[in-house]
C-alpha cells in the first residue's frame, strides 16, 4: 500500500510535533526522511526549527506527538544514548572539541561505547583514512588546529560509533569560505563513504550545493522539499530562502 517502506529509509521523522516546556511548538507536524548514502539538508530563516529537527532526532528532545524510526525501527521516545545507540551520531553546533586534550583523545572519545578494542583501532584507521587532518595532527592539542580542522575532529569524533545517520548543526558556523568549502568536501567524503547525512545549515545555498536532497523549513514544517540541484534552481525559493538573490538560471 504505502510506497515509502519504512525500510527504505535509514531516518524518519513523520508527522513530529515538538517545542519546548509551554511554550508553543516549534515543529508543527515535520516530515522529513533520510535515505542510505544520502546527504539530506535542511534550510530556511532562523528560528524555523532547524536545530530542534536534530534535537528531536538525537533525543535531546522528546516529540510531543510524531514518530521517529532508525532502519524502521520505531525510537520515538529513546533517550540520548540509545539514540546514539540506534545509530544517530549529533555533532553540535559551534566547536565541541576539548582543547586542552589532543585529536586523537578527543576522537577517542567517541568510542567511550565502543568494548571492542579491535573495532575501536579499525573505526580509528577509517576516520584516518577519511580526514587526512586527523591523521596528520593526531598527537597534537586539538586547541592548535584551525576552526575548520577542528570540525574534522568533531566528524571524526561522531562517526566512531559507525552511526547509520550523523547529524550535524551548522557545521560551516565561524569558519572562513575556504575552511567552509573543505568542511563541506568533508561532508560529501563521510557520505561516500557509507554514512548518511542530515545537516542543517544557514548557509542555504552551499548545503543545497553539497545535498542530495534537500528540505526548505518554515515555521515547523517542511515547506518543500526534492532534489537539491532542483532546489537551487528554482527562482521563488532563491528569492524567499537564498538570500533573496536570482536563481541560478542559465542566462543564455
Ligand atoms: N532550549 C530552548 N528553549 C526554549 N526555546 C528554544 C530553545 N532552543 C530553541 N528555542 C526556540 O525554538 C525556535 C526554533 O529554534 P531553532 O534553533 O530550532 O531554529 P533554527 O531554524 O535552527 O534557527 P537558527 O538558524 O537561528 O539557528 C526559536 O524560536 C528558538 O527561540
Amino acid at each position: 500500500m504505502a510506497s515509502d517502506n519504512a525500510t527504505d529509509y535509514l531516518l524518519e521523522l513523520d508527522d513530529v510535533q515538538a517545542g519546548y516546556g509551554r511554550a508553543a511548538l516549534v515543529l508543527r507536524g515535520l516530515t522529513v526522511k533520510v535515505p542510505p548514502a544520502t546527504v539530506v539538508c535542511l534550510v530556511g530563516p532562523n528560528g524555523a526549527g532547524k536545530s530542534t529537527v536534530l534535537k528531536v532526532a538525537s533525543g535531546m528532545l522528546t516529540p510531543r506527538s510524531g514518530t521517529i524510526r532508525v532502519a524502521g525501527k520505531d525510537v520515538t521516545k529513546n533517550s540520548p544514548q540509545q539514540m546514539l545507540a540506534a545509530g544517530l551520531s549529533h555533532v553540535l553546533q559551534g566547536h565541541s572539541v576539548f582543547k586542552e586534550m589532543t585529536v586523537e583523545e578527543n576522537v577517542r572519545l567517541g568510542a567511550y561505547s565502543v568494548k571492542d578494542k579491535g573495532e575501536v583501532n579499525d573505526r580509528i584507521d577509517f576516520v584516518k583514512t577519511l580526514f587526512p587532518v586527523v591523521a596528520e595532527r593526531w598527537g597534537a592539542l586539538a586547541g592548535a588546529l584551525s576552526g575548520g580542522q577542528q570540525k574534522q575532529v568533531e566528524f571524526a569524533r561522531s562517526l566512531m560509533v559507525s552511526p547509520q545517520v550523523v547529524l550535524l548543526d551548522e557545521p560551516s558556523m565561524g569558519l572562513d569560505p575556504k575552511a567552509t568549502g573543505t568542511v563541506f568536501e568533508q561532508v560529501v567524503r563521510m557520505r561516500d563513504a557509507g554514512t548518511a547525512v542530515l545537516l542543517v545549515e544557514q548557509n542555504a545555498r552551499r548545503a543545497l550545493e553539497t545535498a542530495d536532497l534537500g528540505c526548505v523549513l518554515d515555521l515547523g514544517k517542511v515547506h518543500i522539499s526534492g532534489p537539491a540541484d532542483e532546489l537551487l534552481r528554482d527562482p521563488q525559493l532563491a528569492e524567499l530562502y537564498l538570500g533573496g538573490r536570482p536563481a541560478a538560471a542559465p542566462t543564455t
